[in-house]
């Protein structure tokens, strides 16, 4: 049960036939077996009690009334788990899961063995009344029973049985006891408040009993229920201000763990009932503050659910009617996507099962988690490999809201900015915004000035000025939030925006200031770099941009090439489908790698103008209507006079490469400036041809961030730095020395001056091994030889803007000369296959050699000679 069992020889599809199939089947059979265990009569025949002419009363017929004889004389009351245990087998076999094997397996046989022995021997010493002819527990049961109480008398026995039965229940299981006491805890709550009735209809009286009771861990409620949002959303008046914000740990779980940790006094639940029911009359929510959050974050490449969801974005919440709830099935006219008009999605593969738990959420529309019905055939994980989001944190209550609204006044006014307004404040996951209003002629350059007087003296680590909210008058500060919210990436990646967007390279980049999923199109962006002081959150980041590549496209949509001069972050990627070459940790190799893709957007180019088109985009869709028509279109940059002995390749859509660069600070020392050439050189062009650049660097200084880089690369994203000098040389601007770290960011996209600030979306490691265990379970990489083909060190001239030098300098002519003198064959597509080189390369080779007189010319019968001598063997 370890994995699916088949390694690499089942495609998803195919894994997706055999989980129904064995869903199916091991229903049915649990279903007999249940019938049979049911109906089971001591009367019937079986091999105990043998009588031929009896009639059998076993619904499940002879054969189920002699099962039912060995289930139950065996095993007692226990053989009621048979069925049971055959539904788990059918529905974890053939799933994907991480692979196990080896001790893991046997682990898990003890723990059935374990569990088997002693449940029957505990069923039998607790149960010793029972008429069945072995006892509660079957003839195991009466045996081990025995043997246990002759050793340790009645007690020690049962003691010692109930030990090793939930012993092995959690071998088998791999539970955490722990979760199943904090669900116990949350399902009590629930029921307590079903009880209770609705906090919004209690009585005064109520109202006063509840406030009184004491605080009580926060438990995230079950996510389907209405409920749980009344509790995820409250924020308890009396919870203790100046609480320190919950240290993010380095695992999702961990992060889980410590919010649920968080204390919160339930007595101050505000109900979010209603915006989980979507009535109209309790949809708490203030529409036109949203729009106005919503015009603030209204970037052209980020595009946010925003009115689908109910988000409590003002501190007062005003209740306000709506027409009618937004259906689901209608949420995605409100998701700016300009990809609209295209076919409906379809989902091939398995359905995300976790719901995001944020309670603001609308339930995600049927079709969000459908998928492009031709594009997703290929290999793309399911979402369920990766952890559901936490439950929400609470946010800052009304009464402390209103604090540190006063509290922003007398700060300021200590400074001697008086009579400053706090017009509006919006609670979101990690901080909480107040926008104010200045007294006319008050410099905003003094506020932000101020920005480390009134974070000192509001007691939080840091605040952040926001100088310019477009269309507004005021400015914005943004406090920290006692406690943040995890960003799962299962969160943004289940969201209907990042579902329903069309581009392969859809990005999910975190949440907004706001709450609400925020996603990019890389194809847009067009590369991105970067960049943070160390720990800040770059690489979960870059991760968290990889995984949304894998979860959105599949090998033959999108390509990478991943270069990791740390050697520690991006080569867990190795190996799966996607790549184009193996993970590059040597800078040369990196080198190569970059002039190749310099290469490839020139040779796509060329294609691009022999079809008269403008971009991937209308190759793609020429190419393939071409395809689907029956009427591929051959090469036409072929010479059929040149190259009589082979036929002409078939033009095939180009799949979009993403060119990932963890630290490129280190590549630009060791293969110097270069890099810094070839990285303008993609930049420049490379955005109709597909190609698309990632680049991380955790020193944000001129020298390695510089001019020409910048020029080339307009969507840069800002993690925490240390100085506002940092801040500047990374956005030409300041703000993210004022980030709170763990992957709170600074994203500009392309053409705007405006840094949005995003709280990015977190993907653990185990995340990560998972869905690469899944990819490379499933699809095989077909790894490009040439990509790392060094063709003549860092001076070598970069394709497109020197002439290429001829096959003579080709670091394999010498290779192709021996291949074709010791063969004795001239073969253009012989060379290839050998070499593993494209075809023009290999062509260009073969005319060289003509030239060099190792072959001759072509032939009336459309061969070459090979003239020159094989070569001596030593
Ligand atoms: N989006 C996030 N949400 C919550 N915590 C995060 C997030 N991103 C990063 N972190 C936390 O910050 C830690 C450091 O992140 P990360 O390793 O990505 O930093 P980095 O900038 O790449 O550092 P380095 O340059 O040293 O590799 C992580 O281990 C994690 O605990």
């Amino acid at each position: 049960m370890a994995d699916n069992g088949f390694g690499n020889k089942l495609n998803a599809k195919k894994i997706v036939s055999l989980q129904q199939t064995s869903i199916l089947f091991f229903s049915c059979l649990s279903a007999v077996i249940l019938l049979a265990l049911v109906s089971f009569n001591p009367q019937d025949p079986s091999f105990i009690q043998f009588d031929s002419d009896a009639i059998i009363q076993n619904k499940a017929g002879p054969a189920g009334a002699y099962l039912a004889s060995i289930l139950i004389g065996f095993l007692g009351y226990l053989a009621y788990l048979i069925p049971l245990a055959l539904l788990y087998v059918g529905f974890f076999l053939f799933r994907p899961m991480p692979r196990q094997g080896g001790l893991n397996t046997w682990l898990t046989v003890t723990g059935v063995f374990l569990a088997l022995f002693c449940g029957c021997g505990l069923v039998t010493l607790l149960w010793p009344e029972s008429s069945l002819t072995f006892k509660a527990g079957g003839l195991l049961g009466l045996m081990m029973a025995k043997a246990m109480v002759a050793v340790l008398g009645d007690f020690g026995s049962t003691v010692a049985l109930f030990c090793g039965f939930f012993a092995g229940l959690t071998l088998i299981l791999d539970i955490s006891w722990l979760k199943v006491v904090d669900k116990v805890g949350e399902w009590a709550l629930w029921l307590f408040e079903k009880v209770m009735g609705d906090p919004d209809d209690l009585s005064e009286g109520k109202k006063e009993s509840r406030l009184k009771m004491p605080k009580m861990p926060k438990i995230s409620l079950p996510k389907k229920k209405a409920k749980e949002e009344v509790a995820a959303v409250s924020s308890a008046s009396s919870a203790p201000k100046a609480q320190p914000p919950a240290k993010t740990e380095t695992k999702a779980k961990k992060l889980s763990i410590a919010a649920a940790a968080a204390v919160a006094g339930v007595g101050a639940l505000v109900s979010r009932k209603g915006a989980a029911k979507a009535e109209p009359e309790e949809l708490v929510i203030n529409i036109d503050e949203m729009d106005e959050l919503d015009e603030l974050d209204e970037i052209p490449t980020i595009r946010e659910v925003v009115k689908t969801q109910a988000e409590p974005l003002s501190a007062p919440p005003v209740k306000i009617t709506r027409p009618a709830p937004i259906a689901p099935a209608q949420a995605p006219a409100a998701v700016e996507d300009d990809f609209d008009d295209e076919e409906e999605y379809l989902s091939p593969v398995a359905l995300p099962k976790q719901k995001p738990a944020a309670p603001k959420k609308v339930s995600a529309p049927a079709t969000a988690n459908k998928r492009p019905p031709t594009e997703k055939l290929g290999l793309v994980p399911p979402l369920d490999l990766l952890e559901p989001a936490p439950a929400n944190q609470d946010k800052f209550s009304e009464e402390q809201l209103n604090d540190l609204a006063n509290s922003i006044q007398t700060t300021l006014a200590d400074y001697g900015i008086n009579g400053v307004e706090v017009v509006d404040r919006f609670p979101g996951p990690v901080v909480t915004r107040f926008e104010i209003d200045l007294p006319p002629g008050t410099k905003v350059s003094r506020i932000s000035g101020l920005s480390k007087d009134i974070a000192r003296s509001m007691r939080v680590p840091s605040i952040r000025i926001v100088e310019v909210i477009p269309g507004k008058t005021t400015i914005g500060i943004e406090i920290p939030n006692d406690t943040r919210e995890l960003v799962a990436i299962s969160e943004i990646l289940n969201a209907p925006i990042f579902q329903q967007s069309k581009s392969p390279l859809t990005i999910a980049m975190g949440k907004t200031i706001a709450g609400n999923p925020a996603i990019a199109d890389l194809a847009k962006m067009p590369h991105v770099l970067v960049a943070g002081t160390t720990g800040s959150g770059k690489s979960v980041a870059v991760n968290a941009m990889i995984m949304s590549l894998l979860y959105k496209s599949t090998p033959e949509q999108v390509k990478l090439i991943l270069i990791d001069p740390k050697m520690l972050e991006l080569s867990i990627y190795e190996g799966i489908p996607h790549l184009l070459t193996s993970v590059v940790t040597d800078m040369k190799d990196a080198a190569n790698a970059l002039r190749w893709c310099v290469g490839e957007m020139e040779r796509r180019y060329a294609a691009m103008s022999y079809m008269k088109v403008r971009n991937i985009a209308g190759y793609n869709q020429k190419v393939q209507e071409a395809i689907d028509r029956g009427e591929p279109i051959t090469d036409p940059s072929f010479d059929p006079t040149k190259h009589v002995d082979v036929q002409p390749s078939i033009l095939e859509p180009y799949p979009y490469i993403v060119v990932v660069i963890d630290e490129f600070a280190d590549m630009i020392m060791v293969v110097g400036k270069k890099v810094e050439e070839l990285i303008a050189r993609l930049a420049q062009k490379a955005r109709a041809s597909g190609i698309h650049l990632i680049l991380a660097t955790q020193r944000p200084s001129v020298d390695v961030i510089t001019g020409l880089i910048k020029a080339n690369i307009p969507s840069r994203i800002a993690f925490q730095v240390s100085t506002r000098i940092d801040s500047r040389t990374i956005l030409d601007q300041g703000g993210a020395e004022q980030l709170l770290g763990n992957g709170d960011m600074l994203y500009m996209p392309p053409g705007t001056g405006l840094p949005q600030r995003i709280h990015g979306a977190f993907v653990s490691d185990e995340e990560v091994e998972v869905t690469v265990n899944y990819l490379k379970e499933n699809g095989e990489p077909k790894y490009l030889d040439d990509v790392l083909q060094d063709t003549g060190g860092a001076s070598a001239p970069i394709p497109g803007l020197e002439p290429l030098a001829d096959s003579e300098g080709d670091a394999l002519y010498d290779q192709g000369v021996s291949i074709v003198t010791e063969s004795r064959r001239a073969s253009i597509s012989y060379l290839q296959r050998r070499l593993k080189i494209g075809y023009n390369r290999a062509a260009s080779m073969i005319e060289d050699m003509e030239k060099a007189g190792v072959v001759s010319e072509t032939q009336s019968n459309g061969t070459r000679e090979v003239l020159a001598p094989p070569p001596v063997k030593d």
